[in-house]
């Protein structure tokens, strides 16, 4: 298929549980894409790049408060050693500080990741890191929402799995396709699978009729009507096609009647 002459692509972590990642490495479309070699994830550890007895990351933050702080320097150490790698063979690497004062992530970002190369992600844990590490070592900081959590591993783990179902090949043929419906920025269509009939609820007669034209079209209407429904900004800020116009134009005649 050709795919096995282009290199991985290379996500460095920083973090001071590395074992989270095996939630990417070992499992679904991440997990497949490390086997297949389309990706290659690797982590360090902070505590690594230590030299005191108790291996410490973090200390109490100037001007008082609650909390701690994680210390420049091991993240330092970590993060050079993790760039290095990202930088292999002349690649090009973005490093990534997650945290609520980011760039709020969304498909777009996504794609504008997925096309940066090889990507460096740091996750903190504490109150945060010393901002001296994001004034110095970090591209962008990068934000899965505005909610607090413990540490940046989960917002960063989000991250990959999007940008990794974009690699070449990470979704197999058969998933393409629905990729394309939800690339053009739609909420998804409805799904349904066997038996036709489940507690009495049955499947949409045109999902049966074998008719893949009537069927795009009927997918189509549906994620519109969604779309409107639920989420009418995403829909403010996409240029419709013909074909879509119409069907949100039946959407809302449908709707007043
Ligand atoms: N919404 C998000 O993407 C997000 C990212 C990180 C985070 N928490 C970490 C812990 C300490 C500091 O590194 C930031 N919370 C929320």
């Amino acid at each position: 298929t050709g795919l096995e002459a282009v290199p991985a692509k290379r996500i460095a972590l920083v973090s001071i549980f590395p074992e989270m990642f095996a939630a990417l490495t070992e499992y679904g479309i991440s997990g497949r894409a490390v086997r297949d070699g389309l990706l290659e994830v690797r982590c360090w550890n902070p505590r690594d790049f230590t030299s005191d007895r108790h291996r410490t990351v973090d200390d109490r933050p100037y001007g008082g408060g609650p909390g701690m702080v994680m210390l420049a320097e091991p993240l330092y150490q970590a993060l050079t050693a993790a760039r290095a790698w990202a930088e292999e063979g002349g690649a090009g690497a973005q490093s990534i500080y997650l945290s609520p004062q980011g760039r709020q992530l969304d498909q777009d970002g996504v794609e504008e990741l997925s096309a940066a190369g090889n990507l460096v992600l740091l996750a903190g844990r504490y109150e945060g890191i010393d901002e001296r590490i994001v004034e110095t070592l970090i591209d962008g900081e990068w934000s899965i929402g505005d909610y607090v959590l413990s540490g940046g591993e989960l917002a960063a783990m989000v991250l990959v799995d999007a940008v990794t179902r974009l690699i070449p090949g990470a979704l197999g043929h058969d998933q393409s396709a629905v990729e394309d419906s939800f690339a053009s920025g739609l909420l998804d269509c409805p799904h349904y699978t066997r038996p036709e009939e489940y507690r009495g609820r049955s499947v949409p007669e045109v999902l049966l009729s074998g008719n893949h034209e009537k069927i795009r079209r009927w997918r189509l209407k549906q994620a519109l009507a969604r779309t409107e429904q639920r989420r009418p900004d995403l829909l403010e800020g996409l240029e419709l096609d013909g074909e879509q116009k119409l069907l949100l134009e039946e959407i809302r005649r449908q709707r007043r009647a």
